[in-house]
C-alpha cells in the first residue's frame, strides 16, 4: 500500500521544514553579513553569483516548455520578465551587473565570466538541467528556496549597508526590488506546489527538489568560498 497524501499543513511544513539547509546559515553567508569579507571576496561573490542570476530565466523557460497548465506558463513569463527586462538596460541582471560594478568590477570582465569557477557552473548547470527533464510541478518546488530568502535579503541589504560603508543604499537595488517581489513569487509558488502535488509519492518529489536546490545554493557558496581564499 502507498503511503497515505500528507494534508496540506503536514506538506507545507515538510517543505519549510528543510529551511536549515538553506544557503542562510551557509558560513560564507554569515561572512558577507557579518561584515568579514574583502574587497576580492565580495568580487569573487558578485561575479560568480552572476552566473546564477544570468541562468535563471532559462530555468524557468524550461518550466514554461515543459507546463500544460496555461495559467501558469503565463504567470512563470513574468519571471523571465522579471530577471531579462522588456529592453535592453533594464530588469534584475542588470541591477545584478550594477551590484558588481560597485564592488569593483568591471562589466566585461562579469560578463565573459573569466571570474566564474567550475563549482559554481556545476551547481546552476545542475539546476537548470533539473528543470529541463523533471516535471515542471518538481521543478516549480525546486524553486521554492525563495520562500526562504525574504527575510535573508532585507537581512543582507542592511547588513551590508552597516558594514561596507563604500557601498551605498541604489548599489543594492538588485536586492531592494527583489524583496518586494520575492514574497509574492514564493507564496505563488507554493501555491501551485501544494495545488499539483496531490499525492504522497508527488509530495515527496517536491520535498526531494527543494532539497536538491539546496543542495545546489549550498554547493555554489562552498566553491565561492574556496576560491575567494585563494
Ligand atoms: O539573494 C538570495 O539569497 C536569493 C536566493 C534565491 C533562492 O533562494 O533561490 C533567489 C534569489 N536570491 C533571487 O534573487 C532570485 O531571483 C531567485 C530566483 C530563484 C529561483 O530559484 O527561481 N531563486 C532566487
Amino acid at each position: 500500500m502507498p503511503d497515505s497524501a500528507l494534508s496540506e499543513n503536514e506538506f507545507v511544513a515538510a517543505l519549510r521544514g528543510l529551511e536549515p539547509r538553506y544557503w542562510g546559515a551557509h558560513p560564507f553567508h554569515r561572512r558577507l553579513h557579518g561584515g568579514d569579507l574583502g574587497k576580492e571576496e565580495l568580487r569573487a561573490w558578485a561575479a560568480n553569483r552572476w552566473y546564477y542570476q544570468r541562468r535563471l530565466p532559462q530555468k524557468d523557460a524550461a518550466i514554461i516548455s515543459n507546463c500544460d497548465v496555461t495559467a501558469i506558463r503565463r504567470r512563470w513569463l513574468d519571471r523571465i520578465v522579471y530577471h531579462d527586462g522588456r529592453t535592453e538596460g533594464e530588469g534584475g541582471a542588470e541591477r545584478w551587473l550594477r551590484l558588481c560594478e560597485a564592488v569593483g568590477l568591471t562589466r566585461a570582465e562579469v560578463l565573459d565570466e573569466r571570474h566564474v569557477v567550475p563549482g559554481v557552473r556545476f551547481a546552476v548547470d545542475a539546476y537548470v538541467d533539473f528543470a529541463r527533464t523533471r516535471p515542471w510541478q518538481e521543478a516549480v518546488a525546486s524553486g521554492l528556496t525563495e520562500m526562504f530568502s525574504g527575510h535573508l535579503m532585507r537581512r543582507r541589504v542592511s547588513d551590508m549597508l552597516a558594514s561596507y560603508p563604500w557601498i551605498s543604499d541604489s548599489d543594492l537595488a538588485y536586492f531592494t526590488n527583489r524583496i518586494g517581489a520575492v514574497s509574492g513569487e514564493g507564496q505563488e509558488a507554493l501555491d501551485v506546489v501544494v495545488r499539483y502535488c496531490r499525492t504522497r509519492e508527488q509530495q515527496d518529489r517536491a520535498v526531494a527538489a527543494l532539497s536538491f536546490k539546496c543542495d545546489v545554493l549550498w554547493s555554489m557558496l562552498d566553491a565561492i568560498d574556496l576560491a575567494a581564499k585563494g
